[in-house]
């Protein structure tokens, strides 16, 4: 974690809580959480997309310091396209962030990264901030490929992006073998990949934008093992999947394993 960079911790809900347990477990989260936690961390939900409008609601209403975003967002920004929910619908809704390439959606909905690339544009056209997420299997981490895995999705997904684009993004690095198998990376394994997002950035675009750029890690990330791997210098937050679901857990999570507040 650098002092430069201030850290994000976002929860990834998947599809888990409907919009009235939204409504429940955002108001556990602003009970417990107080200015001095916002001020340390920017903390977000990323809630179904059916929660959405009561998040927001809850959010304005009572001026709440959490953000929020999607899960996903389509390429297309309107029409004839079932199913899918456009940029501007989410930035509607107030959104700050929209996820892209989760390996879930990579893996369940065979999304590569040319669909990836189109989804962070898409993103940017409506002023969303795109999480972006890469990472390797098991297969490419037993074989020693995953830095060169996930700086090619890296390079994949942001292609004709620009730099002052860039420079709001917030990139992911979830090794598909962490994520909801209780198996975390060791600090070690996300620096080095999280450091490697940070040079390519660097040389792609330059060492200012890239210096600025928040990379989070994702996979397992509990209150016990946060504090660990907050400490990299090239790690600025986590997504946290199944522990956001458990909101004093996720509290602690957002204490960056710290014992305050
Ligand atoms: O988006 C979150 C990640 O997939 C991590 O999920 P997890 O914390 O349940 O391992």
């Amino acid at each position: 974690m650098s002092t430069a960079r201030k850290p994000l911790i976002a929860g990834n809900w998947k599809m888990n809580l409907n919009h009235l347990e939204a409504i429940a477990h955002t108001q556990k989260l602003a009970f417990a959480l107080g200015d001095k936690d916002f001020d340390r961390a920017d903390v977000a939900v990323l809630p179904p997309f059916t929660d959405l409008r009561s998040v927001q609601t809850l959010v304005d209403g009572d001026k709440l310091r959490i953000l929020y975003g999607a899960q996903d967002l389509s390429q297309h920004d309107g029409g004839a396209y079932t199913g899918e929910i456009s940029g501007a619908m989410l930035a509607k809704l107030g959104c700050t962030f929209a996820t892209i390439g989760h390996s879930e959606r990579r893996q369940y909905h065979h999304e590569d990264d040319d669909v990836v690339n189109v989804k962070v544009q898409a993103a940017y056209r409506h002023s969303l901030t795109p999480i972006l997420c890469v990472g390797e299997g098991l297969p490419v981490r037993q074989a020693g490929g995953q830095v060169a895995y996930s700086v090619a999705q890296l390079e994949g997904a942001l292609r004709k992006v620009t730099a002052e684009q860039v420079a709001s993004i917030v990139l992911a690095y979830e090794p598909v073998w962490a994520i909801g198998t209780g198996e975390v990376a060791t600090p070690d394994d996300a620096q080095e990949v999280c450091g490697a997002l940070r040079e390519r950035l660097a040389e792609l675009y330059d060492a200012d934008v890239a210096a600025g750029v928040r990379i989070l890690y994702g996979g397992s990330v509990k209150s016990d093992n946060i504090a660990g791997i907050m400490a990299q210098p090239d790690v600025d937050g986590a997504l946290v999947g199944g522990a956001s679901l458990d909101a004093g857990e996720f509290v602690k999570i957002c204490r960056l394993g710290e014992l305050s507040s």
